[in-house]
């Protein structure tokens, strides 16, 4: 009845009130600035002016970007001094030559009420800055020499900035494709440096330290690589998972699945809430990071499995669930109510264990089984949404009683949700016409293909929110 009247109004569940973000001007912590030539034929670090569709390949300089963060700017400045005079191209989007195609400045807080009023930002006490580049077709020897000269201008530029600048790693990432979207595996390697803060310029971090930067949710720290997904906007994010774990109704006898989960953070953040975290992310990376971010902060209940959500999400289910009913066991969570999703908007199975803890994990797996007395979902995917392969192992698992959407795209979320949600078959039948199916939105389409949903329980909106994710930035 409810339902209908929500239908009515035009919204499918109730809409919470926006959630602001804490810091509203440069509050990113990362930040990727294309390399390329201005209008006026100049090296800059900057962004595009327009798209590549539309012609335009000229680079402007961060100039009234309130998002971007005044370190991210700073540096972005001393790298376009260098690249005037460096002896390499930068890289040209319509002839896909160049050497310098993208720099990304990471950065990670300092533990809460730790700070350095000797930096520019005293909260802020880790920068990562990552090169991407292409070397095909470039002397390696003139390459070598630039890379010196590079660590050396960025060392010195961070130590005479005043206050100074914090500079922990320089990583430098080979790239060869068309769009500057470098695959997770793409090469890295760091750049010895002297450090800035270490007064006279001599001693080098160590070529065999690991590149990784540090933040902190909730007073958790985690341990972050330079590919791996982290939130960019680490207070907003903070209060989101918390949202998250407040609307999934967790306790002592939750299983929770976080899907997409990146470095753990919603998971690990959740973790003492719950029985158990299964976390699933693509990126190994990532999921080492999850691994050490568990370790260092002394959480024991959560595993992490490496691969694809739509390879692995359907077998995760049958682990965790089925194995009790094989053996004659019964589920409390079929026994309960309605099917929930909760909708937040924000803007081959590879276990990375060894045989035996896998083994043990398996076996956990009969084990929790039957002591978890609900199983729910939160959701985090990339822009493109999930798999439909994820979408019909979540909603065909009747185990599953309640699932958190988080989404930084509407349109995907949309679609996802109708697929979710939706009682589609029956209301399709005799709709046969396919023509038109490529100008049609992505939530006509999703209502179209929930006819291929095999027969299941939908889940049910309850709520929605907006989070400020991105202040400054609209859609
Ligand atoms: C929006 S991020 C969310 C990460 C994490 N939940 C967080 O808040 O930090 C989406 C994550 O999904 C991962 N991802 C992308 N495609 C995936 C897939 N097919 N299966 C599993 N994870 C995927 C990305 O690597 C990224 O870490």
């Amino acid at each position: 009845m409810d339902h209908e009247i929500q239908r009515k109004s035009g919204l499918a569940c109730k809409l919470e009130e926006i959630v602001a973000s804490p810091l509203v001007n440069g509050y990113r912590n990362k930040c990727e600035f294309t390399i390329g030539l201005s209008t006026e034929g100049k090296p800059t670090v900057g962004f595009t002016l327009g798209t590549f569709k539309a012609g335009v390949t000229a680079v402007a300089e961060p100039v009234d970007c309130p998002n971007v963060s005044s370190i991210a700017i700073k540096y972005a400045s001393i790298f376009q001094e260098f690249l005037q005079n460096s002896s390499l191209p930068v890289w040209c989007r319509h002839k896909n030559t160049g050497f310098w195609r993208q720099f990304t400045v990471r950065e990670g807080r300092r533990p809460r009420n730790v700070t350095n009023v000797e930096y520019v930002h005293p909260e802020i006490g880790e920068v990562m800055l990552i090169f991407q580049v292409c070397s095909l077709g470039h002397d390696n020897d003139v390459i070598s020499s630039e890379f010196e000269k590079m660590a050396y201008a960025f060392s010195t530029e961070a130590a005479a900035s005043s206050p100074m600048l914090p500079l922990t790693h320089l990583v430098i990432q080979e790239h060869q494709g068309i769009s500057n979207v470098a695959p997770y595996d793409a090469p890295l390697r760091s750049l010895l440096f002297p450090k800035p803060d270490c007064g006279p310029v001599t001693e080098p971090v160590s070529e065999t330290e690991e590149p990784r930067i540090h933040d902190y949710i909730n007073d958790l720290k985690f341990s972050i690589s330079p590919t791996a997904f982290f939130q960019v906007n680490t207070l907003a994010a903070e209060k989101l998972y918390s949202l998250a774990g407040d609307w999934a109704g967790l306790d002592g006898d939750t299983l929770l699945f976080d899907v997409c989960c990146g470095t753990g953070t919603i998971g690990l953040t959740l973790a003492h809430h719950v029985g158990m975290v299964v976390g699933i992310e693509v990126n190994a990376s990532a999921v080492s990071d999850a691994h050490r971010n568990a370790e260092i902060n002394g959480i024991k209940n959560c595993r992490f499995v490496c691969g694809k959500a739509e390879d692995v999400m359907g077998s995760l289910l049958k682990e965790y669930l089925d194995v009790p009913q094989k053996q004659g066991g019964s589920s409390n969570a079929a026994e309960r109510s309605d099917k929930e999703i909760a909708c937040s908007e924000n803007n081959g199975l590879e276990e990375q264990e060894s045989g035996n803890q896998e083994n043990s994990s398996l076996n956990m797996g009969v084990a929790f089984c039957r002591l978890f007395k609900s199983v729910v979902a939160v959701v985090d995917p990339p822009r493109s949404g999930l798999h439909p392969t994820v979408i019909k192992a979540l909603r065909t698992h009747s185990g599953l009683r309640k699932l958190v959407y988080i989404s930084c795209n509407p349109d995907t979320l949309t679609a996802n949700a109708i697929k979710l949600c939706s009682n589609c078959p029956e209301e399709d039948k005799g709709k046969k016409d396919n023509r038109g199916w490529r100008n049609m939105s992505s939530a006509c389409l999703a209502h179209r293909r929930v006819k291929s949903m095999p027969k299941s329980e939908p889940f049910w909106p309850v709520k929605a929110m907006g989070f400020d994710l991105f202040p400054h930035i609209t859609l």
